[in-house]
């Protein structure tokens, strides 16, 4: 499920005209970034949910096997969201990823499928050590014990790319919702994981990750 209903509004004026994730990194919109891993790893179906300027995204995946989840006429923010897409990804566990981020290193979605322990865990977190993140300015949002259990607090960063079971929505009135509402279900019976990501991430939420993302893909290995 790749998130791109969003309105991108910390872009400013690089998303009055079109949606963030048609936004370029090194010649290529985000979105194909993302879709680059989730195709690499050989998820599918892929979803895409769409509402802000959806003619320009649907124009572009178009001839893509992408199925689209066209969120209108109401934003139903990522828990709504991915709830409203679920017709169209299937039953079992679910990969979500935001689509403004870049990644370097090894396939994330990989690093998650191999560290995926259905009978324990009803959602695995990628993360990011503070360290190796470009781009971000925040605190962190999840500490992970020795079991890779995840509370909330200062620590890893959020990557926007889980693996998910998506049983749970179902047990939450409103129609939009946060990914958050989801999450503190799972954190409250101790099912909620996170591991941390082994290479680096740049966050492409605001004007300045563009070029942050730019250098991060063409710094040489070492
Ligand atoms: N109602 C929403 C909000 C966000 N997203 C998606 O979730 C990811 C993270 O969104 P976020 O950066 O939190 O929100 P945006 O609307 O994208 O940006 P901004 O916060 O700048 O408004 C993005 O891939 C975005 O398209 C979504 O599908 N539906
Ligand atoms: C939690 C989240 O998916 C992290 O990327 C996102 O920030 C939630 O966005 P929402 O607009 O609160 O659904």
């Amino acid at each position: 499920m790749l998130f791109a209903a969003g309105f991108g509004t910390r872009m400013g004026a690089l998303t009055a005209s079109r949606p963030k994730p048609l936004i370029e990194v090194a010649g290529r919109p985000l979105i194909d970034h993302a879709l680059d891993l989730a195709t690499a790893h050989g998820a599918a179906p892929v979803v895409a949910n769409l509402h802000y300027l959806p003619d320009q995204l649907a124009q572009h995946l178009a001839g893509r096997n992408i199925r689209l989840s066209l969120e209108m006429p109401e934003i139903l923010e990522t828990g709504g969201g991915l709830r409203a897409a679920l017709p169209l990804l299937g039953t079992g566990p679910v990969f979500t990823m935001n689509t403004d981020a870049v990644w370097r290193g090894p396939n994330p979605l990989d690093q998650l499928a191999g560290l995926w322990r259905p009978a324990e865990m009803d959602a695995l977190l990628l993360c990011i050590p503070r360290a190796q993140t470009v781009g971000h300015s925040g605190t962190g949002d999840f500490q992970i014990d020795a079991d890779g259990r995840a509370t909330r607090g200062p620590g890893s960063v959020y990557s926007g790319l889980q693996i998910v079971k998506p049983d749970l929505l179902h047990t939450i009135p409103e129609r939009a919702f946060s990914l958050n509402r989801l999450w503190d279900l799972m954190l409250s019976e101790g099912r909620l994981f996170a591991a941390d990501y082994p290479g680096q991430w740049c966050d492409v939420g605001h004007p300045e990750g563009i070029a942050l993302a730019e250098s991060l893909l063409a710094a040489p290995d070492v």
